[in-house]
């Protein structure tokens, strides 16, 4: 296989688009394994995902729900990507410019999180209470 697979220590362009995509299954590998907060996000997504089946929501109704759970998880990973470069950075000292950006980072996840709330609730608590 030459397709840069095999060289961990590999520093410079994938050379092909399946060398790309194996990184990035890597990438999400690590996310899974590594991240406790992503694993929890993907739990609810799922948990969401099997109620709304149930609900038998609309189309336009799905579009919400997928947007509201793909903009946690991606805002998860900005999370991860900033807590990963700020430690690359600083390590272990103690920085109050690291610790704004860990901080912001969060906060991203958060507003995220609300946005998920808003919908969801938009959407099912008039389902329920019909
Ligand atoms: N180098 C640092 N300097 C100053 N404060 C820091 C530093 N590293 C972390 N912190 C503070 O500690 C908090 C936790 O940092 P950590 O990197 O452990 O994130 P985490 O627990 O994995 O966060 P999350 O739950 O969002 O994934 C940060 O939000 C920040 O307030």
């Amino acid at each position: 296989m030459n397709m840069g697979l095999k060289d961990n220590k590999q520093v410079g362009k994938n050379k092909s688009f399946l060398a790309s995509l194996f990184h990035a299954l890597r990438g999400i590998a690590a996310l899974l394994k590594n991240e406790r907060n992503f694993r929890f996000h993907l739990s609810v997504a799922v948990v969401v995902i099997v109620f709304s089946f149930w609900m038998k929501i609309r189309v336009t109704e799905w579009l919400w729900i997928l947007l509201a759970i793909f903009a946690v998880l991606i805002a998860e990973v900005i999370n991860t990507l900033c807590e990963s470069i700020v430690d690359l950075v600083v390590g272990k000292r103690y920085n109050e410019l690291a610790k704004r950006t860990k901080d912001i980072a969060a906060g991203g996840v958060v507003i995220a999180v609300i946005f998920a709330v808003i919908v969801g609730l938009i959407i099912f608590l008039p389902a329920l209470f019909n």
